[in-house]
């Protein structure tokens, strides 16, 4: 790589292996915008064998970057493996271009809050009695609402439980990604400290060369890898178009975004280049790539986590709802934007811990200049959402401290003055294009739950009350 200028500080590291040994294994998000602080910068450069990952540590560089300069920072880095598995389908992990913008044009006005609240609705509704059991994994039937919603409203399909044949399909696609995409050379190095694949990647993504060796070759594991993958693949692909074709054939198909896509395309009535078989697939796979959906359980699993750890701004949650709704109803989308207070807590779950701190891996298409520093071409971008979201100038004092006051005036109303936690879902032309459906999908499940549940303390494995200090919470896009 020839350098044409300094390039953005980082710690200093050792030859070849660069800063290999230097990536923190516990909330690098952190300590990367700490480093950064100390440097004087607001980005540090991070250098692995063959990669250079650029954090942008401060709102002003994220926007001057990612959001002004989007043109050259909306690419996603791409991986070998991946393209052995076939993987290559789902937008969210397409290069920038012509291909990627027609899809996500396409999936924006399929996927919109008018189509899927209807299903939200009814997916929240479903899981209040499934929570009365005592013996049962509550993140799991979580997981299944909102597989509920998404299936629902894409395809018209309800599982009943998690044995559910697309339940599981979604759910292998899911962690088959993760576990391809966990590789430093796409920037994902912050995963967990307790899972087994920490900072590893499959040998094909560092020599990319060798996916021409045959299967039965030492080494070739990955090849075997790929293929399991690859029919998993075709299945997501293939599965829930046949299933819904199948119900419209026989009269019985709900009506779903799958449902008004078919009947379109029968009825020719999409425009010629939407209509071509290749992109017909295109906007079906589009839809079964879910990928909001472990974000989502994410979300609503981090509030009730919080009401645990905090049980004075539950009951407060508690109240301001049914002041809004009365004793004798559930709550609905009627009541969307009428509780301030349950706007404040969404605001603050995502603020606090965002699930997604360093969003999802970009890529520089063209060489760059920033701040007097030389960003080469092919270098890995990641906007630190963590710290934008605890910038002290932004959202006011004790960013550390869990306090969805800091959106509200003392009259309980919403303070314009702090913006919401929109840093949760990215920035620029790549963030996320779900948010509002995102948003709806935790707030109907979180004033469900908070309306009918009291949610009681949290208790460690030595069976004592845990604190907020001991809570760890564990990064990745794509967990
Ligand atoms: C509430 C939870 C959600 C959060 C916090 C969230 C967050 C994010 C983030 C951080 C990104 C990466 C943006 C970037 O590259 O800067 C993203 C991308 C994306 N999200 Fe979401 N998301 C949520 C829900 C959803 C839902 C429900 C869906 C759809 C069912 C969805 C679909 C997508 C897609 C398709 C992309 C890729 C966009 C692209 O590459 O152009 N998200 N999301």
């Amino acid at each position: 790589r020839r350098r044409k200028g300094p390039v953005p500080p980082g710690p200093k590291g050792w030859p070849i292996i660069g800063n290999l040994f230097d990536i923190p294994e516990k909330y690098p998000w952190k300590v990367f915008q700490k480093w950064s602080e100390t440097n004087g910068s607001d980005m540090l450069l991070i250098r692995l064998p063959g990669i250079w990952i650029l954090h942008l540590n401060t709102s002003r560089s994220i926007q001057d970057l990612l959001v002004k300069r989007s043109a050259i920072y909306s690419d996603r880095p791409q991986s070998t493996m991946l393209g052995l598995t076939g993987f290559t389908w789902p937008f969210s992990l397409m290069p920038y271009g012509s291909k990627w913008r027609e899809n996500r044009r396409i999936f924006t006005r399929e996927f919109n809050i008018e189509i899927v609240r209807p299903h939200a609705l009814q997916s929240a509704r479903r899981l209040l009695p499934r929570l009365l059991n005592s013996d049962i994994n509550y993140s799991k039937q979580i997981r299944l609402a909102s597989s509920d919603a998404i299936l629902s409203a894409a395809y018209g399909i309800s599982p009943k439980s998690e044995e559910d044949y697309f339940v599981g399909l979604a759910e292998s696609l899911s962690n088959a990604l993760t576990d391809c995409l966990r590789s430093p050379y796409l920037g994902e190095y912050a995963i967990s400290s307790s899972t087994e694949r920490k900072n590893s990647c499959f040998i094909v993504d560092m020599f990319p060369i060798i996916k021409h060796i045959p299967a039965w070759f030492p080494g070739a594991k990955f090849k075997h890898q790929a293929s399991e993958w690859r029919i998993l693949s075709d299945n997501v692909q293939t599965k829930a178009y046949e299933h819904v074709k199948s119900e419209m054939d026989a009269g019985t198909a709900v009506p779903c975004v799958a449902t008004k896509v078919i009947a379109a395309l029968r009825s020719n009535s999409l425009d010629c280049s939407e209509s071509s078989i290749r992109k017909k697939k295109l906007i079906f796979v589009s839809l079964s790539k879910l990928t909001g959906l472990k974000q989502t359980v994410g979300a609503i699993c981090s509030f009730i986590l919080t009401m645990a750890l905090f049980p004075d701004i539950q009951a407060k949650a508690y109240d301001s709802i049914i002041a809004v709704i009365g004793p004798h109803r559930l709550p609905d989308f009627s009541d969307f934007g009428k509780i301030p207070y349950i706007d404040a807590v969404i605001n603050e779950v995502f603020r606090w811990n965002p699930l997604a701190p360093f969003g999802v891996f970009r890529s520089v298409t063209q060489d760059d200049y920033y701040d007097g520093y030389f960003i080469p071409k092919g270098t890995i971008v990641r906007g630190n959402a963590w710290a934008v979201m605890h910038d002290a100038a932004i959202y006011g004092p004790s960013t550390q401290n869990f306090n969805p006051e800091r959106f509200l005036l003392p009259d309980g109303s919403r303070n314009k003055a702090i913006p919401d936690a929109d840093g949760a879902f990215g920035f620029g032309r790549r963030r996320c294009p779900s948010q509002a459906v995102g948003l709806d999908m935790v707030w109907i499940n979180v004033v469900s739950i908070l309306a009918t549940y009291e949610i009681g303390e949290p208790i460690g494995e030595d069976g004592k009350r845990l604190d907020p200090d001991q809570i760890e919470y564990t990064n990745s896009m794509n967990r």
